[in-house]
């Protein structure tokens, strides 16, 4: 600390021995909570960055743009996922890119690169298929008086959309029935579930069980000292990806077997990818081995399906909840493409309202509120007393930071920050808050690990919403149809912040999403309105 300069960070200091009440709210954060609660209320008591030793498991927490900047980019050498993040996701995410640093992850990315060329994430038509079978879906079921679980809709176009942009073959998610409402006279609780709908399930909970390792700590091995918790989600998992990994490893043979009895050469080196391949078929090219393989789709497949289908999710609450953005959105809608006319990628870089609503609903409702990182080396981060030391940041400690806390800042984003309101990314407030200090905005991650499939998810998003609003003009909160354990508590009209003025209930695993899902009803838009 004496040889860099620096002084010791504020702690976080609980009531019982070990600090292991941080534990334990964490564990009710999660079950009856609300997202951020506990770390917001430090960073509001002690300051946006703070350490805390957990059972002598020190880490250290920050929602300071200035120090996540130092982080995810002009440190970014100092950091890394690391051993504990790799421990504790192994089980879920093997080795793929999500799980690895270092030379390896550097063989992932250049690896996934070309696929999120202009020309392959603009492949509008494979959006345009998907989305369409999901509002037709959609529009049988409200034509049926019932309402629709959004979330659940949108989980099945993105996992479609998915699988065709990473295997080149869709599961199909959306050719299975939808779920009906606990409170329709067709509900029905027994009814078997279709394959993906299990491995949509399995998913979820071995997503919810690596986090929740996270939240207990060093200690949670011992409460999988006889059973691995993830191993019978997995099984259905592998039991769902296996087949089309196979299936590409035969297709290659066969391709070899082709080309050498026709004496042609391959259609392109291991490292170039061909016309019309994907990203398994090419992954093949360079191994066999199906536990990569299978590593490598999943974390695709885990990075693009729930953070997709939380936002559309989140972007409708949002639009259910302020009936005056969701007109103006529909008019800029209109006026661009009329009722029926697809978008192409021009149209949606035009549609600046629309992209307001995408950041302003990601602002309040990141997919990936939290996230961490491990240091390699003793370093520093600046103090938030200006002229003060730097605090020291020991060596080998975990770090977190969240964007979740960040962007619902008043400090970062006025006095408005807590308000939903898109215009503050058109508006003055862009060169008041976000031009000076753009790692205010952090949904995506920033530096060299940013996200690989931030333009993918921009286009999949914009057009998604541009048909549904083409089609439907009012969206209501079917609260009447929402599981009961996925209401927001009676008691969060007492808190502050949005909990007092939440609709539905935002919990987290590595990603965020609504417990219990998002019942809507949705208003089919009355005339051919070309404006
Ligand atoms: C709303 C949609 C999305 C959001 C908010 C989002 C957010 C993020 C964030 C915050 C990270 C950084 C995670 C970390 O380093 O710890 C990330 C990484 C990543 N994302 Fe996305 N993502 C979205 C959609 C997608 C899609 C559609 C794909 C692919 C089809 C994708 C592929 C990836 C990959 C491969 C990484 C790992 C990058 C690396 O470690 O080098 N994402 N994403």
């Amino acid at each position: 600390m004496r040889r860099l300069g620096a002084q010791r960070a504020p702690r976080w200091i609980g009531k019982y021995p070990g600090n292991v009440d941080m534990i334990g709210l964490m564990l009710q954060e999660a079950k009856t909570g609300y997202v951020g609660d506990h770390l917001t209320k430090a960073t509001n008591d002690i300051g946006s960055a703070f350490g805390i030793n957990i059972l002598g498991d020190f880490q250290m927490f920050t929602t300071n743009p200035e120090i996540v900047k130092i982080i995810l980019a002009t440190n970014f050498p100092g950091y890394e996922k690391g051993r504990r993040f790799k421990f504790n996701m192994r089980s879920v995410l093997g080795d793929g890119i999500f799980n690895s640093d270092g030379d390896i992850w550097k063989f992932h990315r250049s690896m996934a690169r070309p696929f999120f060329s202009r020309e392959r994430i603009s492949d509008f038509e494979l959006f345009g298929r998907h989305a369409d079978a999901a509002i037709s879906k959609l529009a049988a079921r409200l034509s049926e008086g019932e309402a629709v679980d959004f979330q659940d809709l949108v989980s099945r176009f993105t996992l479609d959309s998915a699988t065709e942009f990473l295997f080149g073959s869709c599961v199909h998610s959306l050719s299975n029935g939808l779920p009906y409402a606990h409170i329709s006279p067709r509900y029905n609780s027994n009814a078997p579930s279709a394959d993906t709908d299990a491995f949509a399930t399995a998913f979820n909970n071995a997503l919810l069980t690596i986090i929740t390792r996270g939240r207990i700590g060093l200690l949670w091995p011992l409460g999988e000292i006889f059973k691995d918790k993830t191993a019978d989600d997995m099984k259905v998992i592998r039991a769902f990806i296996k087949p089309i990994v196979q299936q590409a490893i035969a297709q290659k043979k066969e391709n070899a077997k082709l080309e050498s009895s026709s004496n042609t050469e391959h259609a392109s080196g291991k490292d170039e990818v061909a016309e019309g391949e994907t990203m398994l078929s090419h992954l093949v090219k360079s191994t066999e081995d199906e536990k990569i393989l299978m590593d490598e789709t999943l974390n695709m497949l885990i990075a693009g399906r729930d953070t997709t289908a939380a936002l559309l999710t989140f972007i409708i609450y949002c639009l259910s909840r302020h009936p005056a953005v969701l007109q103006r959105l529909r008019q800029e809608i209109l006026m661009h493409l009329g009722a029926t006319r697809s978008p192409t990628p021009t149209d949606i870089r035009e549609m600046r309202y629309l992209r307001a609503v995408i950041n302003e609903t990601l602002r309040l409702f990141p997919s990936v509120p939290f996230d961490v990182r491990r240091t390699i080396k003793a370093t520093t981060w600046p103090s938030d007393v200006p002229g003060e030391k730097p605090y020291y940041v020991p060596a080998g400690i975990s770090v977190s930071y969240s964007a979740f806390i960040m962007q619902r800042s008043e400090k970062y984003w006025g006095p408005d920050a807590l308000e939903f309101d898109p215009d503050r990314f058109l508006d003055e407030r862009v060169s008041k808050y976000i031009t000076p200090n753009p790692y205010i905005f952090l949904p995506f991650n920033a530096g060299p690990r940013i996200c690989i499939g931030q333009q993918f998810a921009y286009n999949e998003i914009s057009f998604f919403l541009i048909r549904l609003l083409q089609s439907f003009d009012q969206i209501e909160l079917a609260t009447d149809a929402q599981p009961l354990d996925s209401r927001p508590p009676a008691e969060w009209k007492q808190k502050t912040g949005r909990a007092a003025i939440e609709q539905f209930v935002p919990q987290t695993h590595l990603t965020m999403y609504a417990k219990g899902g998002l019942w809507v009803r949705m208003k089919t838009a009355s005339a051919i309105e070309d404006v």
